[in-house]
C-alpha cells in the first residue's frame, strides 16, 4: 500500500459531491428533466424553494414551490432561513436552509434547481458542490420552448430571454454542461451525476 505523503490528508472514503446544482435559462427544460428523472427515481431529493412568484396553473404549494408573500420572504431572509436567494425577472426565489442541511449532514444527495446568481452563491459557500448547466440545443429552440410553454405574457418572456443571454454566457463557470435535446437522455445523465445509490 502506498504511503500517504507527509503533510497531506488521506483521501476520505467518499469524495463524491453530495450537493448538485442544476441551472440554465428559463424555458430550457430544467423542470421537465427533473420531473422525468424523479418519476422513475423518486428517491432523488429535490429542494423546494420559496418564491414570491404567483403559482402557475397546476403548481402546488409545498410541491413545486412554497409560494410566499413579499413580507414572508423578507422574514425568511432576515431570519437567515435561506441558504441562498436571488431576484429573478421581478420575483424573489430562495432555498430553505434547514432541509438541505439536514440531508447533507446525513450524507444524502441534494439537488437544487436554481438560477445563475444562486449557483454562484452556492459555489462560494460550498466549493465542493457540483454545478451542472442545462443548455438549449439553440437560441431559437429556447425561444420556442419558453414561448410554447404559454405560462408567461410576452413582456415576462422578454425579461426572461434578456436574463437568458447572461446565463448562457456563464456556462464556462459550470463543472458540466448537458444539452437538453432529449429529455430521456439528459434525465439519465443527470441521474448519474447526482449519484443516488
Ligand atoms: N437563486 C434561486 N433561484 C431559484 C430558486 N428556485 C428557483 N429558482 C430559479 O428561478 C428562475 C425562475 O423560476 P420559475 O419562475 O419557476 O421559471 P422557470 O425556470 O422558467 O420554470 C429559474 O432559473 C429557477 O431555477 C431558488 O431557490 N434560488
Ligand atoms: N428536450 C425537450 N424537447 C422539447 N421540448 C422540451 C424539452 N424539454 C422541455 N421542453 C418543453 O420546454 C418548455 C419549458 O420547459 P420547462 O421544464 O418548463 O423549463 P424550465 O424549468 O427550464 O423553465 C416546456 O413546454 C417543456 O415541455
Amino acid at each position: 500500500m502506498a504511503a500517504t505523503p507527509r503533510g497531506t490528508s488521506p483521501v476520505p472514503p467518499d469524495v463524491r459531491p453530495r450537493l448538485t446544482v442544476l441551472s440554465g435559462p428559463s424555458g430550457v427544460g430544467k423542470s421537465t428533466v427533473v420531473a422525468h428523472m424523479r418519476k422513475e427515481h423518486p428517491e432523488v431529493w429535490l429542494s423546494v424553494s420559496a418564491t414570491t412568484r404567483k403559482p402557475r396553473p397546476g403548481e402546488q404549494h409545498g410541491v413545486h414551490y412554497f409560494f410566499v408573500s413579499d413580507e414572508e420572504m423578507d422574514k425568511l431572509i432576515a431570519n437567515g432561513e435561506l441558504l441562498e436567494w436571488a431576484e429573478f425577472a421581478g420575483n424573489r426565489y430562495g432555498t430553505p436552509r434547514a432541509a438541505v442541511q439536514e440531508r447533507l449532514e446525513n450524507g444524502e444527495p441534494v439537488l437544487l434547481e436554481i438560477d445563475l446568481q444562486g449557483a454562484r452563491l452556492v459555489r462560494e459557500s460550498m466549493p465542493e458542490a457540483q454545478l451542472v448547466f442545462l443548455a438549449p440545443p439553440s437560441w431559437e429552440e429556447l425561444v420556442r420552448r419558453l414561448t410554447g410553454r404559454g405560462t408567461e405574457p410576452p413582456e415576462v418572456i422578454e425579461r426572461r430571454l434578456e436574463a437568458a443571454k447572461t446565463e448562457l454566457a456563464a456556462e464556462p463557470e459550470f463543472d458540466t454542461t448537458l444539452v437538453n435535446t432529449s429529455v430521456e437522455d439528459v434525465a439519465r445523465e443527470l441521474l448519474a451525476l447526482v449519484d443516488v445509490v
